[in-house]
């Protein structure tokens, strides 16, 4: 069925879609949100001409439209791409540039203050990727350099295509990485070191490299090829309960951050209320029946 020519075609003509610069009338100046299937959303940033440089608009937008998706009932996984020739180019150097270096405030202690809340601002942009329930997967093609790399440790599932590379670029320019990369990096590599020695000295890590080390989990020949990929899997992801897809991105997010013994308590609490869901018995039954689950009807979530 997977090889069958409608599904095939289906499949390209949805990866061009999502290939796409861009939709028109779009409300956002950045981003382009599409839902190339039902149940999955498509946010592309949309600066190609700016290699999706991430400029103040950009940092803004990602917040509204991810606050929007956690709560939206017809979104169940979402796909985050970059438009044009690369994923992202990073932090917009010259518009952030006033934001950051020209604080506002009548004395250290207002203008330290007043950074604070900047930076707080900025690391929200990724952290409600992370809050939101519903999973994100992101799909990286050529740069994928320093606010990149922030973004893309906040999502569930990574992939790339051959000519994709990774840069944790910060030291670079002068900063330590402070929206997301230190903390999370971490935890997506298993070697303290690798993950150390990226951040120290911002060399590039590339698409083979990013897979042994377990930062990407698939990597593909093309764009268009990763696209395709990218929504199969998350058709995949849309097509099971609400209910149980979205308990296993919260638990396992918990659970990366708590004890063996937390995490277990934290479950039990969590399906002690769950476990009672329609969905168990309609998926059981259509497993016994060996139905796929994509062929049942859930209540929106
Ligand atoms: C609170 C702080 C929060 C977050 C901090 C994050 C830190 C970082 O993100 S550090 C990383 C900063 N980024 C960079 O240093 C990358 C700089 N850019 C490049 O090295 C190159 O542009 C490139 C990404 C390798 C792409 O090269 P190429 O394909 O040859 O394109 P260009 O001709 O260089 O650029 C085209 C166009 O885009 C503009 N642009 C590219 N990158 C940025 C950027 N980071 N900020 C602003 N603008 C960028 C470039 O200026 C060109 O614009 P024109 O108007 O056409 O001149």
């Amino acid at each position: 069925k997977n090889g069958s020519f409608q599904t095939l075609f289906r499949r390209t003509v949805a990866a061009r879609a999502m290939s796409s610069s861009g939709a028109s009338g779009s409300p956002y100046a950045t981003l382009a949100v599409t839902q190339p299937a039902q149940f999955i959303t498509h946010v592309e940033i949309n600066r190609p001409e700016k290699r999706n440089a991430m400029s103040r608009a950009f940092w803004r937008e990602m917040v509204d439209v991810f606050d929007e998706l956690a709560g939206n009932p017809d979104c169940r996984v979402v796909v985050v791409s970059g438009a044009g020739r690369m994923f992202t180019a990073g932090i917009d150097i010259a518009d952030m540039a006033s934001d950051i270096l020209q604080p506002e405030g009548d004395d250290t202690a207002r203008v330290s203050w007043n950074v604070r809340k900047k930076i707080a601002a900025y690391q929200e942009t990724f952290s409600v990727i992370e809050r939101c329930p519903k999973p994100v997967v992101v799909a990286v093609h050529g740069a994928c350099i320093g606010g990149g790399v922030d973004l893309i440790t906040a999502c569930d599932i990574r992939l790339c295509t051959q000519d994709a590379w990774f840069q944790v670029k910060e030291v670079d320019i002068g900063l330590a990485a402070d929206v997301g990369t230190l903390q999370r990096l971490p935890k997506v590599i298993g070697s303290r070191s690798l993950v150390n020695e990226l951040a120290l000295t911002a060399r590039k890590m590339y698409a083979d490299e990013a897979k042994s080390s377990g930062l990407v989990s698939r990597v593909f020949p093309d764009k268009e090829a990763m696209m395709a990929g990218a929504l199969e899997m998350a058709e995949e992801i849309a097509g099971r309960s609400p209910v149980a897809i979205q308990g296993t991105k919260i638990n396992l997010i918990y659970s990366r951050d708590h004890s063996v013994a937390e995490g277990l308590d934290y479950m039990a609490s969590w399906n002690m209320s769950m476990l009672q869901t329609d969905d168990v018995m309609k998926s059981a039954q259509a497993s016994m029946q060996k139905k796929s689950p994509k062929t049942i009807a859930f209540s929106k979530l």
